[in-house]
């Protein structure tokens, strides 16, 4: 890999990404190169890459072409592909406006989750349409240590399994992913959210990611914890007809996460780019040898 490789830096309550906007799909990121850009120390450092791309372009994305121009490509840190990144799909629209492919308003974006809405107001703050829970339902147990706890399992397109706990330092540090059993139920892996009650309808978390470890938020998790705890309050908007709205604080900052009736679920949150530059050739050809 030789061609010079521009990218820009951005996070989503301090949920990291790469950014590598590729609109032709021509260069060539194997797990590898993702896991040495990714790194904190070696490279640029991030929770995981966004590769920007447009659908035409791209073998997965094709068939959403019609109705998405843009494909995000997204990878965790250790160079492996996740479904959907919800922090991760504010920064690609907040990328696109400032590249000038996209102005305010609402914006169509491919993901292999499916595509998505996104709707970037005025004022910073970009609100996704997330799509509908699954809440498979599953006897999961989480544990740290001595402690464990049971979990409920979500599905935002991507696994979650979702503890309560009485004080998230009872996470630990979360160094390496929470064991969990039965091991039948995320044969792909799972991110796991611990969660603890502020007042009500306002709760705050912290996440194990799958392929990435401990992040400061996580998009897709916030809504994994909205539906979990709305149905562990009782509040169920589809029965209801009352939409149910959550305030999910995560280290890097606030979500708000509200599902409709129709079960559809809304996110809102920030996106920043921080930085842009290049990336040196030699550089990545020797993280690769
Ligand atoms: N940080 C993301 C989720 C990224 C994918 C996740 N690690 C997985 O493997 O499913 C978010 O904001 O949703």
């Amino acid at each position: 890999m030789s061609q010079r490789i521009a990218f820009l830096k951005g996070h989503g309550t301090e949920n990291d990404f790469v950014i590598v906007p590729d609109p032709e799909n021509v260069i060539d990121l194997p797990p590898a190169a993702v896991a040495a850009l990714c790194d904190r120390r070696a490279g640029i450092g991030g929770d995981g890459l966004l590769h920007v791309v447009r659908s035409a372009a791209h073998p997965e994305a094709r068939a959403m072409a019609g109705r998405a121009e843009w494909f995000m490509d997204y990878r965790n840190a250790d160079g492996s592909i996740a479904e959907m990144c919800g922090n991760g799909v504010r920064v690609f629209a907040h990328y696109l406006q400032r590249a000038g492919h996209t102005t305010a308003g609402d914006l169509a974006v491919a993901t292999r989750g499916g595509v998505k809405t996104v709707y970037i107001a005025g004022n910073g703050d970009i609100t996704v349409g997330m799509g509908k829970a699954l809440l498979p339902e599953a006897e999961v147990t989480v544990s740290v240590g001595e402690r464990s706890w049971p979990a409920r399992n979500v599905n935002m397109g991507n696994p979650h399994a979702v503890a309560f706990v009485d004080d998230l330092a009872h996470a630990g540090n979360l160094f390496t992913p929470p064991p969990f059993s039965p091991a039948s139920v995320y044969p792909d892996g799972v991110n796991v959210e611990f969660v603890v009650e502020r007042s009500p309808r306002h709760v705050a978390m912290r996440v194990h990611e799958r392929g990435s470890g401990e992040t400061r938020s996580c998009g897709t998790g916030a809504c994994a914890v909205a539906v979990a705890t709305a149905r562990r309050d009782g509040a169920d908007p589809a029965l209801t007809g009352v939409p149910a709205t959550y305030t999910v604080d995560v280290p890097g900052g606030t979500l708000v996460i509200t599902e409709h009736p129709d079960g559809e679920i809304e996110m809102t949150g920030p996106a920043v780019i921080v930085a842009e530059g290049e990336i040196d050739p030699e550089w990545l050809a020797t993280a690769l040898r």
